[in-house]
């Protein structure tokens, strides 16, 4: 198990810094770059006690092995892999704020632009928690963090050694599993999203796996108006969760 990782990016950081300033160890900033955009964050650095240094853009690329950090890279803890016994502590927590439970299952994405823009979307619609089978599916990396833009900080990622059980086992908590297919015969904008929900999505190449599809209570398409045969994995989330968000404010 890692015992570090590296952060970069202004969103991620700045998430970071607000969530668990605990794990920072060290915090680098471009040096000259004293713009707008980072003032925000060296205030909530020196607001937590953490000292930054500054570095050339060489420095920075070489530690966030990316020249996508924009000018801001954290050495940190590495994050508590979050497991089955974390997923039912918050649906224990959500059952006894009577709130019903809002989740995503990710079967085997394994892109971390696309994980990344899924935790994003997950965030912006308020989903509770994600799900992903521990193997096959990439995990939180830097990045994931990045391209999440602050929601990897925040939104609990779960992951499961048997995602079908898991499924059971939400199941069993009341909530009700829509897969997501492009063949399926219903449209997610018939599907009823109101209630205890998890909305399960498949890999980029294969889709959903059998038994992942079998183990739904039912499955929903996109309506696919041209000529593609299907979305990209963080675009098509993102439309079945705010049909779901649409559905629960209404
Ligand atoms: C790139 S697609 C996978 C395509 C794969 N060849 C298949 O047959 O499912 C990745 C995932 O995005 C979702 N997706 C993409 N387009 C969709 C659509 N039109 N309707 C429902 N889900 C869709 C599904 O969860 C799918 O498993």
């Amino acid at each position: 198990m890692k015992k570090q990782e590296i952060i970069f990016g202004i969103h991620a950081v700045e998430a970071l810094l607000q969530n668990s300033p605990e794990r920072v160890i060290e915090l680098w900033l471009l040096q000259g770059r004293d713009d707008e955009r980072l003032a925000p964050l060296v205030a909530a650095a020196q607001a937590v006690g953490i000292k930054s240094q500054r570095s050339a853009r060489k420095v920075l690329d070489e530690k966030a092995d990316s020249s996508q950090h924009q000018g801001v890279v954290a050495r940190v803890k590495a994050a508590k892999v979050l497991t089955e016994n974390d997923l039912d502590s918050l649906m224990v927590k959500l059952e006894s704020q009577q709130k019903k439970p809002f989740l995503l299952i990710l079967d085997g994405v394994t892109d971390p632009h696309n994980l990344g823009a899924c935790l994003r979307n997950a965030d912006a619609a308020g989903v509770h928690g994600v799900i992903v089978p521990k193997d096959n599916s990439v995990g939180l990396t830097s990045v994931v963090s990045k391209v999440a833009c602050g929601a990897a900080e925040v939104v609990p990622l779960f992951q499961v050694t048997n995602l079908a059980r898991t499924m059971r086992y939400i199941q069993e908590k009341g909530v009700w599993i829509v897969g997501t297919a492009g063949e399926a015969d219903s449209n997610v904008y018939q599907a009823d999203l109101k209630d205890a929900l998890a909305i399960a999505m498949g890999a980029e190449g294969k889709g959903l796996r059998r038994l992942t599809r079998e183990s739904c209570d039912s499955l929903i398409s996109i309506p696919m108006a041209g000529t593609v045969s299907s979305l990209n994995v963080s675009v098509a989330t993102g439309i079945c969760l705010f049909e779901a968000v649409r559905q629960r404010l209404g």
